[in-house]
């Protein structure tokens, strides 16, 4: 009997495979590091053959000791707005694939403000006018990739974010897909008709030929190719990384959030069938797509989370390892008045101040390491209330608790000092790799091995409970404390 589930998760840095079994429990993993490319400043590329063979081998290796007659099928989640584009003759890509975290098309964005075209673009899409998505990366190649733009009004040329890309590969060039959700991350997309908006493809001048066919986050994505793994195995599910770890949470009702604590942290709220539009630059996302029905999310993105811890390591050089912040904080204590604004790479949601630059503040003359290094986690808590703040000042009234994941969840003081300030309770699941379980849910969907989603809300187990345990009084003063050297950064350097 078939049991077991294969999700592929491509991410920035490396590629994952992960085989569960139907009740989401990890069975075997396999994960490989690729080369990052920066050819100028503020440009980042990968080489599309490293995001494919890293991806075929971790699969190979998760499934070397399985009789693949015992995998049902199998989900791709990836890192979403990474742009590619090949040509359909030749199966080869016309240029690298352009990193979401890619700048090159910002003076673009910046006209298209300047011409006022920001609102019409929200509006469409829910997103902002930003070269973090793919729309404006995909208008460079056809701009700056010689008989690019020819080819592509030919119709022999093609786009697709990184799960389009790799179904392609998968199906030896059969399938020409994608989901709604990493649609809705194209700058392309109507996020309200749920199809590619031709006043937007007109904008950045994209022929629709090059566009994938966008299915449901549970549907049928093809068959992998015989060669690959032996047999062909369905594939039944795709979604961004995010939005799949949405559903990993089981974050099915309005007003669930997930915050994932990986180098930076994306927070989604999940706002049912009501696409929320943010007035505080929040993006308003598809959270994922069942039988055609959209449900939608607010999502809020901070820059450095676990990249602080990073930089009190490498840059700063406090701890030897990040597990050591832990003892510096219990010996600090939560109230403390030193703050660190960790900009260092601007400011992401809700300020998006690309120029802002890190600072820590409050120091006196006891200050030390252990201090700043505090300073640093909790830097992560006031961030994170800074997107829930957001959240609330849009509209979302009925936030109910969070769910937490990524690497740094493993820091027990971090996570209590978010139930702390957020005052909410704060869960961590035992299955900390909801992303690659959410694509497992939903290949598993699809293929028939759960009936529907109050079956897999029956399968997300806590693993432990975070409690609020600070007084309102302590928490309002810390926070106001934060806001002030927020603002004192966005003061020096707008
Ligand atoms: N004990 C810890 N305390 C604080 N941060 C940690 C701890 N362990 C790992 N991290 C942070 O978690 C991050 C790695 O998480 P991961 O989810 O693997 O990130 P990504 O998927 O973005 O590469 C690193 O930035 C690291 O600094
Ligand atoms: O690959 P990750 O985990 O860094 O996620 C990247 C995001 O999807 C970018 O939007």
């Amino acid at each position: 009997m078939s049991k077991y589930l294969l999700a592929i998760d491509q991410g920035t840095t490396s590629s994952r495979a992960i085989l569960f079994d139907t009740k989401g429990n990890i069975v075997q993993s396999a994960q490989q590091e690729f080369p990052q490319i920066y050819p100028q400043n503020g440009w980042v590329e990968h080489d599309p053959e490293d995001l494919w063979s890293s991806t075929l081998e971790v699969c190979q290796q998760a499934l070397k000791d399985i009789d693949v007659n015992e995998v049902i099928g199998l989900g791709v989640t990836n890192q979403r707005e990474t742009t590619l584009v090949w040509d359909a003759r030749t199966g080869k890509t016309v240029y690298n694939a352009i990193v979401w975290q890619d700048r090159r098309t910002a003076d673009y964005c910046r006209g298209l403000q300047h011409d006022g075209l920001e609102a019409m673009v929200s509006y469409k899409t829910g997103l902002l006018l930003d070269p973090y998505f793919s729309g404006t990366k995909v208008r460079w190649i056809l701009n700056n990739v010689d008989g690019a733009r020819e080819a592509a009004e030919q119709g022999h040329l093609r786009f697709g974010t990184v799960d389009s890309y790799l179904l392609w590969r998968l199906t030896d060039g059969k399938r020409h897909a994608t989901d709604a959700t990493n649609a809705s991350r194209t700058l392309l997309f109507n996020i309200q008709e749920q199809c590619w908006d031709n006043q937007l493809l007109n904008l950045f001048g994209i022929p629709e030929s090059m566009l994938p066919e966008v299915l449901n986050s549970a549907d049928d994505f093809g068959e992998t190719a015989e060669h690959w793994f032996g047999k062909s195995l369905p594939i039944g599910g795709m979604a961004g990384d995010q939005h799949a770890a949405m559903f990993g949470q089981a974050c099915f009702e309005p007003g669930m959030i997930k915050s994932t604590y990986g180098t930076g942290c994306f927070m989604m709220v999940n706002t049912g069938d009501e696409q929320l539009k943010s007035r505080n630059k929040l993006l308003s996302t598809v959270a994922y797509r069942l039988d055609g029905k959209p449900v939608f999310a607010l999502e809020g993105s901070i820059f450095m989370a676990g990249a602080t811890i990073q930089w009190l390591r490498d840059g700063a050089g406090f701890i030897e390892k990040a597990s050591d912040s832990v003892a510096l904080a219990e010996k600090t204590g939560k109230d403390q008045s030193v703050y660190m604004v960790p900009a260092f790479t601007g400011l992401g949601a809700p300020y998006w101040n690309a120029d802002a630059r890190g600072a820590i503040v409050g120091m006196t003359r006891d200050t030390g390491p252990a201090e700043i290094v505090t300073a640093g986690l909790q830097a992560i808590g006031y961030q994170t209330r800074d997107l829930v703040e957001a959240m609330k000042r849009d509209g979302v009234t009925n936030l109910k608790g969070l769910r937490v994941d990524g690497g740094m969840v493993v820091n027990e003081w971090a996570v209590q000092f978010l139930a702390d300030i957020l005052q909410v309770p704060v869960d961590r699941p035992m299955i900390t790799e909801t992303t690659a379980l959410g694509v497992a849910f939903f290949a598993g969907l699809q293929l028939g091995v759960y009936k529907d989603i109050d079956e897999i809300r029956g399968i997300w187990t806590q693993e432990k409970e975070f409690a609020p345990s600070l007084s309102d009084e302590t928490v309002e003063r810390l926070y106001s404390g934060w806001l002030k050297a927020v603002k004192g950064v966005r003061t020096i350097t707008e």
